[in-house]
């Protein structure tokens, strides 16, 4: 192939396929005893199929890898093949790790080679819509090599010295300035080669995988996020997402 044959890279990343990795293998401790977090209903259906059918309902996606708790691999692909979903979309499933960050990093080492676009998306934020699922690989296929959907803070927040007692008063330290402030979600987009580069670098363990990016000194970009893509984390909100799709079944005229 001579070289005007080739694709410019703004055309190749334009042309990207997509996949997504959803890393499900967390036990969800906050949310009290019971079965695996994503594997817990909402509604009657579990989680981590809401989440499926959230990444899955984005066009341009073409494959979903789910991370599954360690032991329960066998059981999540049970639901994805109990469960409808969109046949123009493959799936995947593979054991879990002790962290996030390793769940995330053995579903990367699954992928196929071709795809060079990589979102990924926690389980235990099933209800995200799928124009912010849009908006993130967009702004991947502009050339951003990292993007987080966020929203900015309802509440001030205070940087404090961490009490060495449970109970004891913790002195402020700081105030940062509000307006600077957002509240990062998920899905994360990201340049697949940039992600795995930053999965291979970064040992320290960190809570998403934009920061693993910014530490490789990359610009890390924010794009809008959605309310209704808040995470599930504790029992309120269960309450919460069940109200969500309450409302969505209203709104669709059930
Ligand atoms: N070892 C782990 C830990 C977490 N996760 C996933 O990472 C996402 C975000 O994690 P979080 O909501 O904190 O889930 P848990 O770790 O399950 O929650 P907790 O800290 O309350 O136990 C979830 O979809 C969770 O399943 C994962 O795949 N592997
Ligand atoms: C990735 C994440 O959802 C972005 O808000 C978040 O950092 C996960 O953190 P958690 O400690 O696993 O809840």
């Amino acid at each position: 192939m001579s070289d005007d044959s080739r694709p410019s890279p703004a055309t190749a990343r334009a042309e990207a396929r997509t996949a997504v990795v959803i890393p499900a293998a967390g036990r969800g401790v906050r949310l009290g005893p019971g079965a695996p977090k994503a594997l817990r209903a909402l509604n009657g259906t579990p989680m981590l199929i809401h989440a499926v059918r959230a990444m899955a309902a984005s066009r341009a996606v073409s494959l979903v890898v789910v991370v599954a708790p360690p032991d329960g691999a066998a059981e999540v692909k049970s639901l994805l093949d109990a469960h409808a979903l969109p046949e123009r979309t493959d799936f995947l499933v593979v054991p879990g790790g002790a962290e996030r960050q390793d769940s995330v990093k053995l579903g990367l080492d699954a992928l196929p080679p071709d795809y060079d676009i990589v979102l990924v998306h926690d389980a235990a934020r099933p209800l995200v819509p799928v124009d912010t699922v849009d908006a993130v690989i967009e702004a991947v296929r502009d050339g951003a090599p990292a993007v987080v959907p966020a929203l900015p803070l309802a509440d001030t927040v205070k940087e404090v010295e961490p009490a060495s007692a449970a109970g004891d008063p913790e002195p402020v330290v700081a105030t940062p300035e509000r307006a600077r402030l957002r509240a990062v979600q998920t899905p994360q987009g990201f340049d697949r080669a940039t992600l795995v580069r930053a999965h291979e670098t970064i040992t320290d363990n960190v809570t998403d995988d934009a920061s693993m990016v910014e530490q490789l000194g990359l610009t890390v970009v924010v794009v809008p996020g959605h309310e209704e893509a808040f995470k599930v984390t504790r029992p309120l909100d269960l309450v919460l997402a069940e109200a969500v799709l309450a409302r969505r079944r209203l709104n669709d005229g059930f």
